[in-house]
């Protein structure tokens, strides 16, 4: 039997990963959060000193990365980087390495060998699209780019960083840009996917929603 995948695509700060981990844990199946290994990449490639525009080696890199996701954490290496890949400069630098064919190619089968029983759910930029075509439900989660600025800035206060809304907001407005104008896998809307629009949505009205659209389609037997 196929595994079922539920792909959720967006833009960044959109609640993706807030939203696919809390259903894959509502459904038992398990969760990949496919930014986090382009942000892995963009690390290593940060400690090891390679350059954002060398393809080849960033492309070896993404093959290669020493990464788990164990305990709900990201390491690499061995070492805990969960909060590390976070920083805004690494979210930048995976949005560059993300443009480059041969790092997107070397991660696609480290994606995918995530599908595994019960189920997957995934969020990302190319999940529905590239990663998994035939995902059982596929989702473009959004909401208004006021929206996601406010809702990083809580995120960093919360943590006690210092933040500034008007530069998260143009850093956001710049990566959205970035990652909509690739020519490989770039952000979009698939006609097949379904559009969540969360602007006025709590987290639990959006995670009940994807539950609705899967079981939906679970009852009917698509
Ligand atoms: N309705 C909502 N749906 C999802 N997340 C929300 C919502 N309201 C507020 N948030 C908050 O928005 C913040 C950003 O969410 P999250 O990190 O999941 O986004 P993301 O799309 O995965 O971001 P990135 O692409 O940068 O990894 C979180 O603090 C989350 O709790
Ligand atoms: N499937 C994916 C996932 C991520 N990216 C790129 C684009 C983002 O700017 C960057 C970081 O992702 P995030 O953690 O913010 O979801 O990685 C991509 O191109 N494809």
């Amino acid at each position: 039997m196929t595994v079922p995948v539920i792909a959720i695509d967006g833009p960044s700060a959109s609640g993706k990963g807030t939203v696919a981990a809390l259903v894959a844990s509502r459904l038992g199946f398990h969760y990949l959060d496919s930014g986090a290994l382009y942000r892995l990449t963009a690390l290593y490639a940060r400690l090891d000193e390679i350059e954002l525009d060398d393809e080849e080696a960033l492309a070896e890199a993404a093959l290669t990365l020493p990464v788990e996701f164990r305990d709900s954490q990201v390491w690499l290496a061995g070492e805990d980087v969960s909060e590390e890949i976070r920083a805004e400069v690494i979210g930048m630098g995976a949005s560059k390495i993300a443009a480059l064919p041969a790092v997107r190619a070397a991660l696609l089968e480290r994606q995918r060998a995530f599908r595994q029983a019960p189920g997957l759910v995934t969020d990302g930029r190319d999940m529905g699209s590239v990663v998994f075509p035939d995902a059982t439900l596929k989702i473009f989660l959004t909401a208004s780019a006021e929206e996601r600025a406010d809702r990083r800035y809580k995120q960093l206060i919360n943590k006690g960083e210092s933040a500034n809304l008007q530069q998260i907001l143009d850093d956001i407005e710049a990566r959205d840009a970035r990652d909509a104008a690739r020519p490989v896998a770039p952000l979009r809307q698939e006609p097949d996917a379904k559009r969540l629009d969360t602007t006025e949505l709590t987290v639990d009205q959006a995670v009940e929603t994807v539950l609705g659209w899967y079981q939906s389609l679970v009852v009917s037997g698509k």
